[in-house]
């Protein structure tokens, strides 16, 4: 974990603002970028060394004239679609097949974590940055990440209890209340301003979850008791809330970053602390036998399709993490928590494709207010980002959407 030196670092601020940004012109956005940066991180400037920020910004990739920006969007977006999508299929998959053990399914959503090492050192051996792994990473920063990576592999924990009793479907759509919260706490944490577009978006994902919770409650697997269905019920809103916690919570932290590279550095250590939890529970919980006799026989597809199940299914959760947290840096923990959240009725359809989940007029109204609030939100966002690039190249000064990062004291 280097450090750079105050004298340091005030030169690679000089000789950023001196040298001409990628499109070959001197940035002046760039030096009022920085400026912002500076300026506006009261709470979060506890976690990391000033110097680290003046570091970081001479790549500041979170800026939309970065010409890195708009690609690292899309893979990210790409990232977390396949991901969710199929970390759900999957789950259930193992769940459907006779896999019964709450610990292993949560194990596998972190135990990933060696992936992300690919995102930290791909990019200093392409030579895309100079930047050294865990560079600027301070202490404070790295408990930090520890702390939440817990409370994420808690979270993890929840959602093995809902997808292990509940239809993909309806964990899937009673996972949508986590947008009412996000919206909520994200308002709360980094004072994310409550707009008419994304209060359309959040209320109708809402409604159509509500629908489908309605439409679903007479809807128990065979076999499943009244207690479990409640267990169920209850942990998937459990990681809801968790989880709307856990978005802003990130934006806070990532408001002191401007690397990509750092925000998958966090991601590891999290994803580790995550995988300690739930190796102490499978250890305590006898999650290890169990993964054994399921691998022995106990999973009815036998041995090669359920390491096979297990593999891809620890692959495509890291692939849907790496994506929220990519989504979130680049855009904001509400946009974040909306793309995630909207994806879950691609979820819903994927579990009526493959695992013939019942699929009737609800589920279809509460699929089509889903896509339509999604929808509305991308095209308002769309059009706020064109204003502001009229609004860029008619004057230097930046002001906040909530496709770009904020950079005032509006987070
Ligand atoms: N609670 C919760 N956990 C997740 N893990 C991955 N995606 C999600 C999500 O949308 N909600």
């Amino acid at each position: 974990m280097a450090t750079t030196s105050p004298s340091t670092a005030a030169a690679l601020h000089r000789q950023f603002l001196a040298s001409p940004n990628q499109n070959g012109t001197n940035d002046v956005d760039a030096e009022s970028e920085i400026v912002f940066v500076e300026e506006t991180l009261p709470n979060l400037n506890s976690f990391m060394e000033n110097n680290h920020k003046e570091e970081n910004n001479a790549e500041d990739q979170k800026s939309t004239t970065n010409k890195r920006y708009l690609p690292l969007l899309v893979l990210n977006y790409v990232l977390l679609f396949v991901g969710s999508l199929s970390a759900s299929l999957l789950s259930k998959y193992y769940f459907i097949h006779k896999g019964s053990s709450k610990w292993v399914s949560t194990w596998v959503q972190s135990a990933g974590f060696p992936l992300l090492l690919f995102p930290i050192f791909l990019p200093v051996l392409l030579n895309y940055t100079k930047r050294k792994p865990f560079t600027g990473f301070g202490q404070k920063l790295f408990w930090f990440s520890v702390l939440v990576g817990l409370m994420l592999g808690f979270n993890n924990l929840l959602i093995s209890w809902g997808v292990a009793y509940l239809p993909v479907s309806t964990s899937a759509l009673l996972l949508s209340s986590q947008l009412v919260f996000t919206l909520i706490l994200s308002s709360i944490i980094v004072k994310q301003k409550i707009t008419f577009s994304n209060l359309n978006c959040v209320i109708l994902i809402t409604i159509s979850s509500i629908i489908l919770a309605l439409d679903s409650s007479h809807e128990k697997p065979q076999g499943l008791t009244d207690r479990e269905y409640f267990i169920g019920f209850s942990s998937t809103i459990g990681a809801g809330l968790l989880f709307s916690l856990y978005l802003p919570v990130m934006e806070k932290i990532y408001q002191s970053v401007n690397c990509y590279q750092m925000v998958m550095e966090m991601q590891l250590i999290m994803e580790i602390a995550a995988t300690v939890l739930a190796t102490v529970g499978m250890a305590c919980d006898k999650g290890f036998s169990d993964m054994k006799r399921e691998a022995e026989g106990g999973f009815d597809k036998g041995t090669t399709v359920y390491w096979v199940t297990i593999v891809s299914t620890v692959v495509t959760w890291q692939c849907c993490f790496m994506g929220t947290a990519g989504m979130v840096f680049l855009t904001s923990s509400l946009t974040g928590g909306i793309c995630s959240t909207a994806l879950l009725s691609i979820n819903v359809l994927g579990g009526v494709a493959v695992y013939k989940d019942p699929f009737g007029g609800f589920k279809a109204v509460s699929t089509v207010l889903c896509i339509w609030g999604f929808c509305s939100y991308v095209f308002g966002m769309y059009i706020r980002m064109k204003r502001k690039n009229v609004g860029r190249k008619n004057s230097s000064s930046a002001s906040s959407t909530e496709l770009i990062p904020r950079r005032n004291s509006d987070m």
